[in-house]
């Protein structure tokens, strides 16, 4: 090894090796690990470091970046509205993800807005959670392209930790893992309402702690597409209404997406809703708009006696368009307001019904979700 003809090609070919390595490490996100850890590895563990990186550490162009971190400013706001002229967060371009038996996602084009906050919503296996892994660079489509302007995280529905972590180390963690830290772990952790179990091992923590935990590492890790997977389905009342206005708040900014099956709470803190029936978004765009497009005319009509026959009266009207049975009378969708205001009142009249209250219903996003999931073909 001493004749210089033996070791300065293999020393040129290494240094070569290297300077493809930090190429690529500066023009891709990097996975896993941060550039800087990466690029010490690769010089450090000459060729075998960055072999490893580019392996594992290197990063498509059109996928998320690991978490970075900054302090995410929390003011207390009012509902935020997304802005039309930033570029989306992220977008899907006709992706698709299929398991077998034909289910998954099929051909998604899901627009994220750079602020504000998107309510996934939809039944049971309509393929909220695979979209959103899919968001999160976790699982790779089998067609179609995604694109991000931003760094992304995700938080699961049921996050699991090191158990004999504390919560405080837990974020700590995760901050320190991003390189551009700055958010305090104990103000993640006072967002997430977790303050007086800092110093608890994370073991012994119940769903709903375990869920605030997820979103205490979320804020910690800075990321500006904040992905949340029903992140109330543990907490009780007071919790979820704490937990929705952090929402809120994050939602001024940053792009969260928000699967809930709890539509009211879709409702509350949404602005943009995307609507996944089957593996397919059968409805993206504001909530008011979903609202005002698919609200019937609703009467809600509380009955002492005489339900039945109202019910039947009215089921073969032309201006009804729907008649539940509740447990206090009857709720009435009408094909207009007029013929609700009007006609109404007289068959109830002609009934013989005993009414004791006849209210407007307000729109509501259960039922609009309900039938848009049950009448489209
Ligand atoms: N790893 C997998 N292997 C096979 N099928 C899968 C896999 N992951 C998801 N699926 C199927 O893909 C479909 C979508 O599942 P997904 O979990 O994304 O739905 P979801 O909307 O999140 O449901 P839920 O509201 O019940 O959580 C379902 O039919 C599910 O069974």
């Amino acid at each position: 090894m001493r004749n210089p003809a033996v070791w300065l090609p293999i020393a040129a070919l290494l240094l070569a090796f290297i300077v493809v390595c930090y190429a690529q490490l500066i023009s891709r996100p990097a996975k896993y690990l941060p550039k800087a850890v990466w690029a010490l590895i690769i010089l450090a563990q000459i060729p075998i470091g960055g072999v490893l990186y580019l392996i594992i550490g290197r990063s498509e162009r059109t996928t998320a970046e690991p978490p970075p971190t900054a302090t995410p400013a929390l003011p207390e706001v009012d509902r935020p509205r997304p802005v039309a002229t930033q570029p989306p967060a992220v977008r899907t371009h006709a992706i698709t993800k299929l398991f077998p038996g034909d289910v998954g996602l099929h051909a998604v084009d899901l627009t994220v807005p750079a602020r504000g906050v998107y309510g996934l919503v939809g039944p049971n296996g309509a393929g909220k959670t695979t979209l959103l892994s899919l968001l999160a660079g976790l699982r790779r489509p089998d067609a179609g392209r995604l694109s991000t302007t931003a760094q992304v995280m995700l938080c699961p529905d049921t996050p699991a930790f090191e158990p004999w972590l504390t919560a405080a180390e837990t974020v700590e963690l995760f901050r320190r893992l991003s390189p551009n830290g700055t958010t305090g772990t104990d103000h993640a952790l006072a967002l997430a309402g977790l303050t007086a179990a800092r110093d608890r091992r994370v073991g012994g923590f119940s769903r709903g702690m375990a869920q605030r935990l997820g979103l205490a590492v979320v804020l910690a890790s800075g990321a500006q597409v904040l992905l949340l997977d029903e992140p109330t389905s543990a907490l009780d009342p007071q919790g979820r209404a704490e937990i929705l206005n952090l929402i809120t708040a994050l939602g001024r900014d940053h792009a969260v997406v928000f699967s809930s099956h709890i539509l009211a709470d879709i409702q509350r803190v949404a602005d943009t809703v995307g609507v996944l029936r089957e593996g397919r978004l059968i409805y993206q765009g504001p909530v008011d708009e979903l609202l005002d497009r698919h609200t019937r005319p609703s009467w809600q009509l509380h009955l002492r006696a005489g339900a039945d026959r109202l019910a039947d009266r009215l089921g073969g009207l032309d201006w009804v368009a729907a008649v539940r049975r509740h447990e206090q009378g009857l709720r009435v969708d009408t094909t207009s307001v007029h013929a609700g205001e009007t006609l109404l009142p007289a068959e109830i009249s002609a009934s013989g019904a005993e009414l004791i209250a006849f209210n407007p219903v307000g729109a509501d996003l259960e039922t609009v979700f309900l039938n848009l999931v049950e009448v489209q073909p």
